[in-house]
């Protein structure tokens, strides 16, 4: 994928569930061909701050601005410039894998060098397309998922927990794309595992976000 100009930029930005600041006066900007690790222990804030940066809830304080090749997006038409994976993010159960990617791609566009049938291939899926992704392992469903975030040509991706529920194969296969698929973009890792995030260029410990 060709490397396009793309920001995101937080300021001020806070969240705050009723009486607890989860973070506060997080300012900082992100850039497409680099990965940046947010940190933290259980609790902390990483996946609220990476739904706040994908537009997926609402900062109580504070604003997220995105652009790209020095035009703003709007916030309505942001979704077409991401993907987020994580374990919370259901896939469409009743779909089998094949007819789930057809309709993603409906709306987003596959890198080159992609096709349906090479993704099913990737993802080493060929025996299960037809099959519905409810009767997919937890691992299988995951690798799903990160499939989307290598092949789809978006600028920006959220991986929360990104190796969660895979096997050793699996992860090994994660690395392996992370570095082969998404140099160009601007990658968002949400992580307490240092091996999860061994490739990121720059590191976030939202524990300095709490005052
Ligand atoms: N919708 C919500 N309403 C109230 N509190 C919430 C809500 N979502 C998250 N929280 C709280 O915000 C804090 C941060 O949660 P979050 O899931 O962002 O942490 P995390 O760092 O991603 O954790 P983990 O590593 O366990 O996945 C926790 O105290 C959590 O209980």
């Amino acid at each position: 994928m060709i490397k396009q100009e793309f920001k995101i930029s937080a300021q001020g930005v806070g969240k705050r569930f009723i009486n607890e600041w989860i973070f506060r006066h997080f300012d900082y900007t992100f850039e497409a061909g680099n990965t940046y690790a947010v940190t933290g222990p259980n609790g902390s804030g990483k996946s609220s701050i990476m739904k706040v940066l994908a537009g997926i809830t609402p900062p109580t304080q504070g604003n997220v601005h995105y652009e790209k090749n020095s035009a703003i997006i709007k916030p309505d038409a942001f979704f077409k410039e991401l993907v987020y994976v994580a374990p919370y993010l259901e896939l469409p159960e009743e779909l089998s894998l094949r007819e789930f990617l057809l309709f993603h791609y409906k709306f987003k566009e596959l890198k080159e060098g992609f096709s349906i049938d090479f993704l099913i291939k990737f993802l080493s899926l060929e025996g299960h397309s037809d099959k519905p992704i409810k009767f997919f392992s937890s691992g299988m469903k995951q690798r799903v998922r990160l499939g989307l975030a290598f092949a789809t040509d978006s600028p920006l991706v959220f991986l929360d927990e990104p190796t969660s529920n895979l096997d050793e194969w699996g992860i090994e296969w994660y690395h392996q794309n992370c570095q082969k698929w998404l140099m160009n973009q601007c990658v968002i890792i949400g992580s307490n595992q240092p091996f999860e995030y061994k490739h990121a260029n720059f590191l976030l410990n939202i524990n300095l976000f709490k005052k």
